[in-house]
């Protein structure tokens, strides 16, 4: 027998298109008028560990990747430096982020990792959250696109995850030969609620998108966290200029909007942030803020490095403007500190009797 297609309950096609075209355009028309303040301001403390700058991509904004050749990896000494230093400094988080798929397509690459006894760069990634939480800072990785495979690798030694959308639309900006789609980069998504990842994402405004595009970006990331609750923030950033990149500033009034746009597409208990070194985040809070990011007392912004993180003088400063309190969290978002999310070796990280034990908890407990 033929299932039962027009009975009560069902939807047609023509009738859920129609809801997302309401929805839609109920966004497009959102102004910053339309939604609340936040009532805090929040913000972590990171080091940036840069593990490689090479890439399967060329996205034409990003001055982050050098071409086969060029490129290099982190080795593990200089890691561990690098998040010595930052525990040292009261940090509680080791960003990595770093080129997508690195191992593609650059041989020199590929030999190094071989030579440090890894297949891949993911497996290499292990290794560095696990010398993370050995100098006691909490591992947030963001590789770009991942597989299940891939993310199955490094989940339990990360605190959290994350992977910026960018936008759903085709543009300019992803074309050439090796480009960022949408699809891998929303399959990533989908694989971290499947895992059960606390993740983070977010729109990357100013690169050819229109108002539409923004609007189904950001529904397209409520309809994931809808379906798995992983979405602990979502990022609102816009592109800036560099030397790849020779365009105006994004006008403030278009970050205004996008902002406001973030906070009424998605539920109150997912943060929308900005990146402070970015944007002009004092003209921004009151079309609903809530978080800071990661900003780092020690390491430079290595993806944009001509930009500087505010101190964190700047940042309590932003927040009385704002009359507001700055409160600092971890990489994971405190709703998700619970053993539902967290796997057992991050959560003994941070009930641990060391000092980054209590550090962390203390970030907790405010
Ligand atoms: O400092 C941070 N930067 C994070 N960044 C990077 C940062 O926000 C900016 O992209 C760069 O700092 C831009 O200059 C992310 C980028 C992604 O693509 C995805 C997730 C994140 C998450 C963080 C984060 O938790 N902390
Ligand atoms: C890690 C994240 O950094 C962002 N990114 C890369 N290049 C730029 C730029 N010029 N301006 C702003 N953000 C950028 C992308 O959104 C990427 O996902
Ligand atoms: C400079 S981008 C770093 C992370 C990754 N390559 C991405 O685009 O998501
Ligand atoms: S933004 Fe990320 S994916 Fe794009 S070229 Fe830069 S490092 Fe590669």
């Amino acid at each position: 027998m033929d299932a039962d297609t027009t009975g009560e309950g069902s939807v047609s096609v023509s009738e859920s298109l129609s809801i997302a075209r309401a929805e839609i355009n109920r966004l497009v028309d959102v102004t910053p008028d339309d939604v609340e303040a936040p009532s805090e301001l929040s913000f972590a403390r990171n080091v940036f560990v840069p593990l490689t700058t090479a890439c399967r991509y060329t996205c034409t904004y990003c001055t982050y990747y050098d071409p086969p050749g060029q490129a290099s990896l982190m080795r593990p000494d200089e890691i561990r430096d690098a998040v010595r230093i930052g525990a040292d400094a009261g940090c509680t988080e080791a960003l990595f982020t770093f080129g997508d798929d690195p191992d593609d397509r650059y041989t020199q690459i590929h030999e190094q990792l071989a030579e440090l006894g890894h297949g891949s760069i993911h497996s290499y990634l292990r290794e560095a959250c696990e010398i993370a939480l050995e100098e006691g800072l909490l591992p947030h990785s963001n590789p770009g696109d991942q597989t299940r495979a891939q993310m199955e690798q490094v989940a339990d030694v990360n605190a959290s995850m994350g992977v910026m959308l960018e936008t759903t639309a085709d543009v300019q900006a992803h074309g050439g030969p090796r480009a960022k789609s949408a699809e891998q980069r929303l399959n990533t998504i989908r694989v971290a609620g499947e895992l059960g990842v606390p993740f983070t994402t977010g729109i990357l405004v100013g690169i050819g998108e229109t108002w539409r595009d923004r609007a189904e970006s950001l529904l397209a990331i409520a309809a994931l966290h809808e379906r798995y609750g992983h979405i602990q923030e979502v990022l609102v950033q816009n592109v800036v200029p560099n030397e790849r990149w020779q365009a105006d500033p994004v006008p403030v009034p278009t970050m205004r909007r996008a902002v406001a746009m973030a906070r009424a597409a998605l539920p109150e208990s997912v943060s929308v942030q900005v990146p402070p070194n970015l944007s002009p985040v004092r003209e921004l809070v009151d079309c609903g803020v809530d978080d800071l990011g990661g900003v780092s007392p020690i390491t430079d912004d290595y993806i944009n490095p001509d930009y500087e993180w505010p101190a964190l003088a700047e940042l309590r400063d932003i927040a009385a403007m704002a009359g507001v309190p700055l409160t600092e969290r971890l990489p994971v978002y405190d709703r998700y500190v619970n053993d539902e999310w967290l796997s057992t070796r991050i959560e003994r990280a941070i009930e641990s009797e060391t000092e980054a034990g209590q550090r962390f908890r203390s970030v907790l407990d405010g």
